[in-house]
């Protein structure tokens, strides 16, 4: 069977999934989801005109004149007194600017014997002044729909007074972790046995990327019991992911009970190195992603299907993952097939992300995880990448 391109796999991610409901929900509640209304300012932002420095609150025209001190103006706490010629208010950074000033003298270039202040500069109009609205007036939208909540977002849309957001439901996820092999560390372990990566590793990616704790089921090598957990996963979430039992042995049942429970076959197989025999499927709008059991094969699969899968239930305009761009420091192979995807070592040099590659790339070995800051995307071709050649790279 023809693998399918990797780009066609991410286009047919669009056009077999709608995204999820949206819902309003509490600003607290709102991070790392997707908005389906873009929030817009409920304040205009500065709120008033204020102080950026702490010093005097002045009239420019004044120059250098001396000024009596007839008030002060703190954050929070304004002056009940306006200035005019001759006089300025004690003012601290954010401050309301008093009536009759136009700017403010950093405190660093004011000489004050008693109320008395003189300059030892002169000070423009607006000098050390922050406008009511200079950065965004009442009802600006703050950020678009389809993006996702981050920290810094989060404190714009408080700032601004918005105190709710329509977001897109999150997507519940179930994971399913097949094969006999399999035993929990911590367990003991018997000949020919592995212990599980799949399950922590997939646990904790959904977890780390804000989706909350997956459902995790252990499933054995055994089509009735696969189909019981199955059924039970598209019942209850949005994304089903497995691990296992997806290639073509005889014991790979994960193909045949998702066709047997409905689940419509979008792909199978991906050129692409690890996770190769990817499957990807859709029942009434749920999602199943059918990764391979090598666990470098289900990292390459979270960080580049999964991320886009639920970036389409999300309404994400941007579903891909963020690639970046980097530069090669040594020749590395290239695959005459599949596009590879090769954890390497980052480091920044000439504002420039150096990838170097790692040893231990087999879709079965993860220990090289602890040095991997970076998924380098190597398209096939024919012939190496050359030390020096630009390629795109996103963290894990
Ligand atoms: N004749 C062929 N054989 C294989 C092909 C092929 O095209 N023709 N593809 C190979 C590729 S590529 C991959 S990737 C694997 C994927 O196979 P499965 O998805 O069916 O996965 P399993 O056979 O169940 O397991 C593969 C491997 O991973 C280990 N494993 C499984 N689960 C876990 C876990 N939770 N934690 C740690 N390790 C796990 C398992 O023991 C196997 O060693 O198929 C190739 N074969
Ligand atoms: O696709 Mo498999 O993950 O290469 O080993």
């Amino acid at each position: 069977m023809a693998l399918l391109p990797l780009a066609e796999a991410f286009a047919r991610y669009k056009t077999s999934l709608e995204p999820l409901g949206t819902q309003r929900v509490p600003l607290e509640l709102a991070l790392g989801a997707v908005l389906a209304e873009a929030p817009r300012a409920r304040i205009a932002l500065p709120r008033f005109t204020q102080s950026a420095l702490d010093g005097y609150a002045v009239r420019s025209c004044d120059g250098q004149a001396p000024r009596r001190v007839v008030g002060l103006s703190a954050a929070g706490e304004p002056s009940t007194a306006s200035i005019g010629a001759g006089q300025a208010i004690r003012i601290f950074t954010g401050g309301l600017l008093p009536d009759g000033a136009d700017s403010v003298a950093r405190q660093e270039i004011v000489d004050r014997i008693d109320d008395e202040i003189t300059l030892n500069d002169v000070v423009a109009a607006g000098e050390g002044v922050r406008y009511e609205g200079e950065e965004l007036s009442e009802g600006t939208a703050i950020a678009e729909v389809g993006q996702r909540i981050s920290a810094g977002m989060l404190a714009a849309m408080a700032m601004a007074g918005v105190d709710s957001v329509v977001v897109r439901r999150r997507p519940r996820v179930a994971v399913l972790v097949t094969g006999d092999e399999v035993v929990r560390v911590g367990d003991p372990l018997p000949p020919a046995k592995v212990y599980d990566a799949n399950g922590p590793l997939l646990r904790a990616w959904f977890v780390e990327n804000g989706y909350g704790e997956p459902m995790v089921a252990y499933v054995r090598d055994d089509e009735a019991a696969l189909e019981e957990a199955m059924s039970a996963a598209l019942d209850s979430a949005d994304l089903v992911v497995t691990s296992g039992g997806v290639s073509v042995g005889d014991r790979d049942f994960v193909p045949v009970v998702a066709d047997r429970l409905g689940v419509h076959k979008v792909f199978w197989k991906v050129a692409q190195k690890p996770g190769k025999p990817l499957w990807f499927g859709v029942r009434e709008g749920k999602a199943l992603l059918g990764m391979p059991g090598n666990p470098a094969a289900v990292l390459v699969c979270l960080a580049v299907h999964a991320r886009a899968v639920l970036g389409h239930l999300e309404g994400e305009t941007s579903v891909q993952p963020a690639w970046r761009q980097g530069v090669l420091e040594g020749a590395v192979e290239a695959d005459g097939e599949r596009d590879r995807l090769v954890r390497m070592r980052l480091d920044m040099g000439d504002a420039m992300a150096r990838l170097s590659l790692l040893p231990r790339q087999e879709s079965h070995m993860l220990s090289n995880l602890a040095s991997a800051h970076a998924l380098v995307w190597l398209p096939s071709r024919d012939r190496a990448f050359d030390a020096g050649e630009k390629v795109a790279w996103i963290a894990i």
